[in-house]
This record gives structure tokens, C-alpha cells and sequence, in this order.
């Protein structure tokens, strides 16, 4: 037999699709127990249409999406428009016309997932996702399958692949930030708006997606405290090595008595902690749980293949149901109450940059806003950046969230000194 596919959307992801289908069609024919085409491709209009049958792509393409959805040979939709509207709409067209779906549509998911995850139940579909997370890395089908027996109470993950193959290059090779962002965008990391990207916001919905896996419970992503890379600065950077850190943009997901905490923030890594390596493209998912201990998950975050190569797995999971007339279960059956954690019983050492005049008694003020939270200095430096100013960095000892706010804000609003930055320190 033969499952058809219809694929939304014909860029950097959805394009490297027909390729894997033909490298490795014996062994997906066997995993699938069937045969899988492409049936159908819907493009933006006639012009790309023609665009891409001028440049050899043979496929059935069209620009209605209801000749996709009125096809009762098309039995999986693959969805790889990305952003919002129309993909919501055709998803969900998709799933009421009984056809199961595939994607790798982040956004979506952590915005909508619980309604769209409704309307697969109800129609007997399932919607698969693993593309979703960390690209190339099969990260949610580990999450939901091998740690049924532990319980996770901790993730970190580099999870973002444009912004760290952006501060890599900075870092490393010295690059500027343009440079950087234009070379993720050429190699098809990047969004197509990759604000997302640089600003946290895409590895902030994948917390989301990933706080429903590891930890059963789905935090809002407005509740994702997420902050980008935008505000590193070379002094940072620089500060960082001397003391024997590296900076990254570093989600994490822990679960305390209180409940569940997500945040995306620039942290400063030991040089020794395992994330600290992933650099360029790579991701990596770290993982604490009491059975299994610490395990990391490491692999290509974007790019075309990888991404395409975790689309192809669910493509051929759902052959596999569809080919034995089986329903196909959902994605994740992980599900529980979300309770957010107290900011009292998140802990954690900050990075502060504050600019001030340089002059005698202003550490003294910043002493005295520091003792007023019972918050102390683990180390404290100095450096000019002119004849009157200059930064001082602090880096503390442990305080929970409710002590960081309160310090930040005071510091900001303290005349005389600017809060320049702050960062986490693991
Ligand atoms: N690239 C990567 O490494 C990864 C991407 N993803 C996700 O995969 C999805 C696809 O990403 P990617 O392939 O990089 O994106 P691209 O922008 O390269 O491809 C999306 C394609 O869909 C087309 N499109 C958009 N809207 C419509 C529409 N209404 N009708 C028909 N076609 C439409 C776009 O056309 P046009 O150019 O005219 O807008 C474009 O050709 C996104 O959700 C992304 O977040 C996930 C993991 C990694
Ligand atoms: N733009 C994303 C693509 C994968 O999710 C990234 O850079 O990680
Ligand atoms: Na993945």
C-alpha cells in the first residue's frame, strides 16, 4: 500500500523531505510497512508554483488549501509554514477532515497546543511534533517513551540553534552581531523572523513544549520569564572567561515543592559544565531525574536536514498505524495538574553589571542595597570605561527570585548607577 502526504508549505525544512524519502526508502518502507508519497504540496501561489516546476520539482502543487483537505487519499498533512495564521486554521481543517498531522511549528504549539491536541482527540488523529524541539535532536519521543519509569526534576537546554551559532561566532571567531545573524538566516537556522531567535522567544515555546513532556504540567509561555542574547556585551563576555565561564542562552525547567518555574536566560556556564560545549548549531537537552541521574541529549538544532530527518520519523510512525489500521496514539500522555512554584523557592547566583561614576563610596551604596536584601557578594570587580565611569560587576551568593526582583529594581531605580545587565551564573 501507499500512505499520501500533503506538505504545507515548500521551504528550507518541508524541501529537504523528498530526499530522505529517496535515500532511505527501503528502510522507511519497513518501519512504515508501507510505501509513503508525496501527494500534494500547497505553495503561496501561481508564481511559486512555476517557480518550482521550472526548477525540476515535480510535484502535484496547488494553492488551495481545500484541495488538499477535501482529498480523501491525503491521510497525513505535514505543516511547515510556520507562524501562526493560516497554519492554525488548515491544522485544524486538517484534523476534522481525519487526517493526521505532523509539524514542526513551535509557535503554534505552545500557543495552541492544548486546543489543537482537543480536536486530533476528538476526530481520532494525532498531531506529532518532535521537529518542534531542538530540530534534529529526538528529544520528545525520549521524553514521553524512555522516562515513563523516572521522575524528571530538572531540564536544561540549549535549545535555540540560531542565537548560539550567533554568539559562537561572536565569541569565537570575533564575528559582529549582523554578520552572525545574516549567515544563521543564509544557513536556514534562523525564522523568518528571527526576532524570535535572538530574543528568547523561540526557545522560551519550546519550555512550553517541553515542560508538558518531562514534567506532565503546561506552563502559559507568558509565565516563561524569557530574555535574549541582544544584551551581551563583549565586557560580559570577557568577564566571563577570566573567571572560567562561558555565556549562553540556557532554558530551564525545574520542578521545587512549590511547583514548576520555566525561564530563558543568558548564563554564565562553568567551562566544565557539560552544556558549555554545545556550540554553533548544536543543542543539547540536559536532563536530572532520580532514576537515571543526569543525561544530556545533543544534536543539530536547526538546518535543513536534521529538522527534516525528526519530520520523516512521525511521518513514518503515523505509515506505520495508518498501514495496520491501528489508532495512533497520542504524542504525550503525561498529564497533570500545573502548579507554579513560590519565587521564594527558586535559587539562584546573579551576574550583575552596573555602570556608575567613578568614585569613592559608590560600592558602598550598592553594599548597602545588597545587605538590605540579605543577599551577599560572592565576588565583586572593577573596570574603567572611561576617566569618570566605570562598570562594576557583581556576581552574589544564592537568592531566590523574589530577592533578584527586588535587587534589580532597586539598582535600576538607585540615581546615579545603571543596571547595565544581568545573568544568571549555574
Ligand atoms: N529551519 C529550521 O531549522 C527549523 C524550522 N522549524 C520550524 O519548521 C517550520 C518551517 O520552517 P522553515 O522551513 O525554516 O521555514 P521557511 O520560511 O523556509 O519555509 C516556510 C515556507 O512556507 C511558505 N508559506 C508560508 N505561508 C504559506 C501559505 N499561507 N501558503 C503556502 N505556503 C506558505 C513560505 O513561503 P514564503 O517564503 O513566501 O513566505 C515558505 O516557503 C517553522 O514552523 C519553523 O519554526 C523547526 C525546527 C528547525
Ligand atoms: N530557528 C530555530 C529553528 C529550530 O527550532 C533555531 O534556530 O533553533
Ligand atoms: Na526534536
Amino acid at each position: 500500500m501507499t500512505v499520501n502526504i500533503a506538505l504545507l508549505g515548500f521551504g528550507t525544512v518541508a524541501s529537504g523531505i523528498p530526499f530522505l524519502l529517496k535515500e532511505n526508502g527501503a528502510k522507511i518502507i519497513s518501519a512504515a510497512n508501507t510505501d509513503i508519497a508525496i501527494a500534494k504540496v500547497l505553495v503561496r501561489d501561481e508564481a511559486e508554483k512555476n517557480s518550482l516546476l521550472a526548477q525540476g520539482h515535480d510535484y502535484h502543487f496547488v494553492t488551495d488549501i481545500l484541495d488538499i483537505i477535501s482529498d480523501d487519499s491525503v491521510q497525513i498533512v505535514v505543516e511547515l509554514m510556520g507562524r501562526i495564521e493560516p497554519a492554525k486554521t488548515f491544522i485544524t481543517q486538517a484534523l476534522q477532515a481525519k487526517k493526521h498531522v505532523v509539524t514542526a511549528n513551535k509557535d503554534l504549539l505552545a500557543l495552541h497546543g492544548a486546543e489543537l491536541l482537543k480536536v486530533a482527540a476528538d476526530n481520532q488523529v494525532a498531531l506529532y511534533y518532535e521537529a518542534a524541539v531542538a530540530g534534529g535532536i529526538p528529544i520528545l519521543r525520549t521524553l514521553a517513551n524512555s522516562y515513563t519509569s523516572d521522575k524528571i526534576t530538572k531540564v536544561l537546554g540549549v535549545v535555540n540553534g540560531t542565537s548560539n551559532f550567533m554568539m559562537t561566532k561572536m565569541v569565537d571567531e570575533g564575528w559582529t552581531y549582523d554578520e552572525a545573524l545574516a549567515e544563521a538566516s543564509r544557513l536556514g537556522y534562523a525564522e523568518s523572523d528571527p526576532t524570535n531567535d535572538v530574543d528568547g522567544i523561540d526557545a522560551a515555546y519550546k519550555m512550553v513544549i517541553l515542560s508538558q513532556f518531562a514534567f506532565g504540567m503546561t506552563i502559559n509561555f507568558d509565565d516563561v520569564r524569557h530574555e535574549g542574547i541582544r544584551h551581551i556585551t563583549p565586557a560580559d563576555v570577557k568577564l566571563a572567561q577570566k573567571l572560567g565561564f562561558v555565556i549562553k542562552l540556557v532554558g530551564e525547567i525545574v520542578e521545587r515543592d512549590s511547583g514548576i518555574y520555566a525561564e530563558v536566560v543568558p548564563t554564565f556556564l562553568p567551562k566544565s559544565h557539560q552544556l558549555a560545549t554545545v556550540n554553533g548549531v548544536m543543542n543539547a537537552v540536559f536532563v536530572e531525574s532520580i532514576g537515571i541521574g543526569e543525561a544530556m541529549f545533543y544534536g543539530p538544532g536547526a538546518g535543513q536536514k536534521p529538522t527534516a530527518a525528526s519530520v520523516v520519523a512521525d511521518i513514518i510512525q503515523l505509515s506505520h498505524y495508518i498501514s495496520k489500521s491501528e489508532t495512533a496514539p497520542a504524542f504525550n500522555t503525561f498529564v497533570r495538574e500545573t502548579v507554579y512554584a513560590k519565587k521564594e523557592d527558586l535559587l539562584d547566583k546573579y551576574y550583575f553589571a552596573i555602570e556608575t561614576e567613578d568614585k569613592s563610596g559608590q560600592l558602598l551604596r550598592l553594599a548597602e542595597l545588597f545587605h538590605a536584601e540579605n543577599v551577599s557578594f560572592e565576588q565583586v570587580f572593577q573596570d574603567k570605561i572611561n576617566e569618570d565611569v566605570a562598570t562594576i560587576a557583581i556576581i552574589s551568593h544564592q537568592m531566590d527570585l523574589n530577592q533578584f526582583d527586588s535587587l534589580s529594581d532597586k539598582i535600576s531605580n538607585l540615581e546615579g548607577f545603571t543596571l547595565r545587565n544581568t545573568i544568571k551564573v549555574i
